[in-house]
């Protein structure tokens, strides 16, 4: 398959209430790959209108949903589930073609969002509440569960399959309607995963995909009473401004926010593995991830023997290129702006004192691509301490002492991930108990899991995906008081 118009899952429209759309006006949105440049294709252009219409669709559709049995509706996310696997390549490629990522990356990613809807299934058959002692003889105490009702998300382009599933499946298992704004860059993972839906048994008004005017879609989704819950993965600053937004109905919240990981490798570490975990956690979507080490502190008295070892292996293991060929495991950036981005905190640093051991400048092949980089001695004083770089820069920070090195972990406005190398185990947990993250991989760079609580604390959010924790979102407990005759 070479063009996207040649996918049976392509679908260049909106979904809202069973049925394909165009937007009210008329508008299209320009779809580019960033490999390349060219316009792989065009989705309407929705707004507030329409985005009310999903809404509607989404609160008519709510009690039968909800009044399925759990089994009924794992059942249906099991199905959407094989779908899924069943269309892996082909969903892949979409992924390549509009968000650039290679091929098996966006394999990978597939799977990884698949993943998120068997969980789901099966946490959905899991929802309980309990019977609490009563103050009196004839009173019973019961604690139910019940779904929070229509859910509107927002999500980012840098997973534009995984970070839908990893919402929906949560709030369809739980009983819960939703509809969802995703990135303008990445709309076909959306829209292939809607027709996947469809497929899969999903009703009508159920899952509804409204790609479009960010902002006048999020007005719409914050200033209906009927949409009791919002849920966003993206940048910090327009998680804030949601959050003023959902406090109009008191919408419950969750956010999945940006990063800065730091990854530390103690004197004591086992550096071959640190360095094959290095790799993992700066290189994956070529940096693009919340979760990628924004920040390596190394302990001095190894941090040229690690800096030579990642050299080596960013060397001898990245290979630049489009996605969408054979071999290459570091595609492009998402955009021009992001290559801006990454050059600036380079520049910066290299300004401020940090060496420049390998890359520096954006790729020979041009457009939105960019030479992994790995620059050492970089200091707090420099953008990239203290800003995401979402790209393939490496910066190492030394540090004295445990103390120094949890101090500049902790030194930053974010807590989503971070990472620490150490074989001692008395270190390891202090440092993990000192860490201000709301994840920490230990001797590992990868911690994503379905099964596991992702999410961060300070500016990195609030609430938490995946795991029995992620179904948690998408339910309201309920307290019954009985008193007998
Ligand atoms: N914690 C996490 O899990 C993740 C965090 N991030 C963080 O997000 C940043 C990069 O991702 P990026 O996608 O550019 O982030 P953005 O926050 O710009 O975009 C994310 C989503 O929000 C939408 N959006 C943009 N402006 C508004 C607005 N005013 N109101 C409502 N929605 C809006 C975008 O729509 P449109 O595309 O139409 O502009 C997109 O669908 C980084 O800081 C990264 O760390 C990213 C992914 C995951
Ligand atoms: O591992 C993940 O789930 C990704 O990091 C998701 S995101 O938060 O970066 O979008």
């Amino acid at each position: 398959m070479q063009s996207l118009q040649e996918s049976t899952l392509y679908r260049p429209f909106a979904y809202i209430d069973g049925s394909w759309v165009a937007a009210d006006s008329g508008e299209q949105i320009a779809v580019i790959n960033p490999a390349t440049g060219e316009q792989i294709g065009q989705v309407p252009r929705l707004g507030r209108g329409e985005t009310e219409r999903a809404i509607e669709a989404a609160e008519a559709a709510f009690p039968a949903w909800r009044a399925l049995t759990a089994l009924e509706r794992a059942d249906i996310l099991m199905k959407w589930h094989d779908l899924m696997l069943e269309h892996q390549d082909e969903l892949a490629w979409i992924m390549t073609l509009e968000q650039g990522k290679p091929l098996a990356e966006a394999a990978g990613e597939i799977a990884y969002a698949a993943s998120f809807l068997r969980w789901f299934a099966e946490q959905a058959r899991r929802v309980s509440g309990e019977t609490l002692p009563a103050a009196k003889p004839n009173q019973r105490i019961l604690v139910t569960k019940q779904p929070v009702g229509v859910v509107g998300a927002i999500t980012p382009w840098n997973f534009p399959a995984a970070m839908i599933t990893r919402k929906a499946g949560a709030a369809l298992g739980a009983g819960c309607p939703i509809v969802i704004k995703p990135a303008s860059q990445t709309p076909f993972s959306a829209t292939a995963l809607a027709l996947l839906a469809e497929w899969a048994g999903v009703p009508r008004g159920v899952f509804n995909v409204v790609p479009g005017k960010a902002s006048e879609i999020a007005a719409a989704l914050t200033e209906s009473p009927a949409v009791r819950k919002i849920t966003f993965t993206g940048s910090t600053e327009v998680g804030r401004t949601l959050m003023a937004q959902a406090s109009r109905h008191i919408q419950k919240l969750s956010l999945e926010l940006g990063g800065n990981a730091p990854f530390i490798v103690f004197e004591d570490a086992d550096l071959d593995a640190a360095v094959e975990g290095a790799m993992a956690a700066k290189f994956r979507n070529a940096g693009q991830t919340c979760v990628c080490t924004n920040r390596f502190l190394v302990q001095t008295s190894v941090i040229n023997a690690f800096c030579e070892k990642l050299a080596a292996a960013m060397n001898s293991e990245l290979r630049v290129g489009n996605g969408a060929e054979a071999g290459v495991n570091i595609g492009p950036l998402i955009d021009d702006k992001a290559v801006a981005k990454v050059s600036e905190h380079v520049h910066d640093a290299v300004d401020k004192g940090a060496e420049l051991l390998l890359g520096g400048n954006p790729h020979p092949l041009g457009g939105n691509f960019f030479t992994p980089t790995l620059i050492n001695f970089a200091s707090a004083e420099m953008t990239v301490a203290s800003e995401e770089t979402f790209g393939p820069l490496a910066a190492v920070f030394p540090f004295e002492d445990e103390e120094d090195a949890v101090a500049q972990a902790n030194d930053t406005e974010y807590g989503l991930a971070a990472y620490f190398y150490s074989r001692d185990l008395s270190r390891v947990w202090r440092v993990a108990e000192a860490l201000e993250y709301g994840m920490v991989g230990i001797n590992t760079g990868l911690i994503s899991n379905a099964s596991a609580p992702f999410g961060g604390v300070k500016a990195s959010g609030l609430g938490r995906e995946g795991g029995h924790q992620g179904m948690e979102e998408f339910l309201e407990t309920k307290y019954l008081c009985m008193e007998l005759e």
